[in-house]
Order: C-alpha cells, then structure tokens, then sequence
C-alpha cells in the first residue's frame, strides 16, 4: 500500500502561498488538498476555481479536491477545467451521487467520495470498487484546527475490512486534526492518504512535511 501525504492550504499563510506549497511539494507531499466549501454544506466559505487554475501550473503535485459544496455536480466541469485531478464529493451534498461519480469519471478525473463523522460508514458499501479514493472525515467538516474524533477511525477500520473482504486496495483518506503524534493511529486503522492542514502549515512546513513523510516511509 502506498503511504501519501495531502497539505491542505486551507492552512496556509495565503500571502506566502506559493513558498509555503513549494516547500511541502520539495519534502515528498506528492498530492495538494485543496479544500472548497460554499458556506452552505459547511458554514465556512474558503476559495474555488480560479485560485485553483493559478496554483496548478505552479505545482507538479496531484490536486486533491474537496468539495464541501451543496450539489456538486454542478460544478464538476468547472473543477475539471481549473486542473482538479481529483474530486471529492460528499454523500450528503448530492441528490444523485452516481450521475455526480460518472460525471467526475467523463471529466477525466479521478473520484473520491466523502462521509462526515454522524454518516455511517455502511452507506458505502454500495459504492465499493467505484471509486478511487473514500474520505472518512475525521473532525467535522468545516474549519482546519480541530481536534480528530477517534470514534471515526472505527469507521475507517470497518472501511478498509470492508474493502480488503473485496480484494479491493481503494485508497482511505483521513482529513482532520491529523498530527505527527497521531498520524500512526490513522495508518493502522487502514488509511493511506493523510490530509494534514495545520500539522503542516503552521510553523516550518518544509520541516513539518519531512517529518510527516518520514512516519509515512516507515510505516510498516
Ligand atoms: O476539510 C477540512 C476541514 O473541513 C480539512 O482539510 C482541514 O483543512 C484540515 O485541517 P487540520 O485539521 O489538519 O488543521
């Protein structure tokens, strides 16, 4: 299984965005959250589209995209074009998640499918072996800089013993309150692509990327 480390610039110091992204991308974090909500599906509003086309050219990273948007279909094109290579949907955002799956899918991009910590991880299993990539949020969604709910790795273990039953090695992806000191937790409760925003980005986030990286290339 492949170990990955996702920054989420929702952290990031946005008048040195670029220095704080190239530092991250130089250390090993081969993927980049970017993290959208509407203000709407999450009471917070953050960026979209255009500061996505802006960083994209900048960056060889993979752009992971989150959308914490109220109906995102409407929006797949959009995010295809500004250079997401990843979208992540919630299941709690679409009407139809799979029109939403295969539009992201006919858009050339990869899927993800996210649940928040009150969805039951059972309301998966139907899509296992549809998409590339879940998301098991791990704090609610909305804010960086919250503390991780341990309750939600259990979900995270149900997934991933769900998955492997199906001889299936879909990536897990965590997202919140994920530090140096915790990130082992999340690894054994079967996740493999960790989404770090305030580990990394506040204080040295070269410094703080390497040392995420280096549990991730250890991990065994
Ligand atoms: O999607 C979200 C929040 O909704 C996350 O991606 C956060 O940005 C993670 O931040 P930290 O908890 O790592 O500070």
């Amino acid at each position: 299984m492949e170990y990955k480390l996702s920054p989420s610039i929702l952290s990031a110091d946005f008048c040195n965005l670029e220095e704080g992204i190239r530092q991250t991308e130089e250390n090993g974090a081969v993927y980049l959250h970017f993290d959208v909500m509407d203000g709407v599906f999450v009471p917070s509003i953050s960026f979209g589209m255009p500061v996505l086309a802006s960083i994209k050219p900048a960056v060889k990273q993979v752009i992971d995209t989150h959308l914490m948007i109220t109906e995102p279909i409407r929006y797949v094109e959009a995010f295809a074009e500004a250079g997401a290579d990843i979208l992540t949907v919630h299941y709690e955002a679409c009407k139809d998640i799979r029109a939403t799956l295969d539009k992201i899918k006919a858009c050339g991009m990869k899927t993800g499918l996210a649940i928040s910590p009150e969805t039951p991880v059972e309301v998966l299993k139907e899509f296992l072996g549809e998409v590339d990539m879940f998301l098991v949020m791990t704090v609610h969604p909305g804010f960086g800089g919250q503390k991780l709910i341990s309750e939600t790795l259990d979900k995270v273990r149900t997934l991933r013993t769900m998955l492997n039953e199906r001889g299936l090695e879909t990536d897990i992806q965590v997202d919140g309150g994920i530090y140096a000191f915790n990130v082992k937790e999340a690894l054994d409760a079967g996740a493999n692509v960790i989404v770090a925003g305030s580990a990394v980005f506040k204080g040295n986030a070269g410094e703080n990327t390497r040392e995420l990286m280096e549990i991730l290339k250890n991990y065994e």
